[in-house]
């Protein structure tokens, strides 16, 4: 039986920086590990590991790997990593590094595992083409592939898709997220990027100089007002649905989620499948009447439920309710002046489906 995950870690690298952090993982599903460069991420991932050594505890799916009085080297470690670069052995064909790794293994994952896992991850016509040969998204296929060959207990994924093209990027996201269905395990996943995050994490981990500032569900963590402000231009929520409706000839499809139907683009979407929108915090405006005459196809009846202004942006965030959902609104501090706009009030949010990613 799987276990949720424990994590409390310290360690101090530096004046400059200490890492600190305690979290309880789900046992499943892909977490993502967001913030900004040098905020501690990949540090969390070797701590975990055992590559760097911090003092705390390391609970994986119920096995102790670090406590007072234990703390198991690396290789004893049950982790599938996967880094920036594929790493595989070039000398060696795609078959070759997958058996080089599952020899390796103190686990033998069964046969019929690793054929679901390399038709999953589409890898089979490449079996016996050398691993010099493969592009580099085709080569973090078969290094993610050769993680999971150890059956390990959590798979640590640090920037996996940074060195790709926007294009092998875009597949890989795909395939991640077809395996994310297959894996009982959990995933952690350091990107810096918000469409990463928005496209397969069920879960985000928001790190600030070494320590975790929220944890949660993306949908509510990236509605806080505090991922706002750490944020700033960036600030963006997703809501995730069903798609209820195509319209073909108009290329637009209805995304229903808890609080209303949002029109977006139908491009690469078919009827009744789960869908995830983000949308731009300074995309939204808010109005206090409906407008008919209006190009926008979004408008939502929403209420402001708080609101926040550091003084420091030149606009002001209103976080507005809409339904069970939550929306984040950057507008300008006169526009907010000029309609009077107070927590408790009703207002329409305007979005330009065009602007929803
Ligand atoms: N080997 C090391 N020795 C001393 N300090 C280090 C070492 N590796 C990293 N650091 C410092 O630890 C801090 C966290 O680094 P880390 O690589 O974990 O950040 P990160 O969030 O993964 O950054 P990035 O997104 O740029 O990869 C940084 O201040 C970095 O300078």
């Amino acid at each position: 039986m799987t276990q949720q995950s424990y994590i409390r870690l310290w360690l101090e690298r530096s004046e400059r920086f200490q890492l600190e952090v305690e979290l309880a993982l789900n046992t499943q599903g892909i977490t993502a590990v967001f913030g900004e460069s040098g905020c501690g991420k990949t540090t969390l991932l070797r701590c975990i590991a055992g590559l760097d050594k911090a003092v705390g505890k390391v609970n994986i799916n119920g096995n102790t790997w670090q406590d007072e009085g234990v703390c198991l080297a690396p290789y004893q470690r049950s982790i599938g990593y996967v880094f920036q670069q594929a790493n595989l052995f070039p000398h060696l064909t795609v078959k070759g590094n997958l058996n080089y790794a599952r020899t390796r293994a103190k686990k033998k994952i069964a046969q019929e595992q690793v054929d679901h896992l390399i038709d999953l991850t589409d890898i089979r016509p490449l079996l016996n083409a050398s691993a010099a040969e493969l592009s580099g998204g085709e080569a973090q296929r078969v290094a993610i592939v050769r993680a999971l060959m150890t059956e390990p207990d959590i798979l640590l994924m640090d920037e996996p898709l940074a060195s790709l093209d926007s294009t092998r990027k875009d597949s890989i996201l795909d395939y991640l997220n077809r395996l994310k269905r297959a894996l009982s395990i959990p995933v952690l996943y350091v990107t810096h990027s918000l469409e990463e995050v928005s496209r397969i994490a069920g879960d985000v981990i928001l790190m600030e100089k070494g320590r975790v500032v929220q944890h949660g569900a993306v949908t509510n963590v990236f509605s806080s007002l505090t991922t706002d402000k750490l944020l700033g231009k960036d600030a963006s929520v997703i809501l995730e649905g069903r798609i209820t409706d195509i319209e073909h000839a108009w290329q637009l499809a209805d995304l229903q989620f808890d609080g209303g139907t949002l029109k977006i683009n139908s491009l690469c979407l078919e009827q009744g499948q789960f869908a995830r929108a983000r949308i731009l915090a300074k995309d939204i405006s808010v109005s206090l009447s409906y407008h008919s005459d209006s190009s926008f196809l979004n408008q939502l009846q929403a209420q402001i439920q708080d609101m926040s202004d550091d003084g420091s942006q030149g606009y002001v965030t209103l976080k507005l309710k809409v339904g069970d959902s939550f929306l984040l609104a950057h507008i300008t501090r006169y526009s907010c002046q000029r309609l009077n706009l107070q927590i408790g009030q009703r207002v329409w949010a305007n979005i330009k489906t065009v602007a929803i990613i």
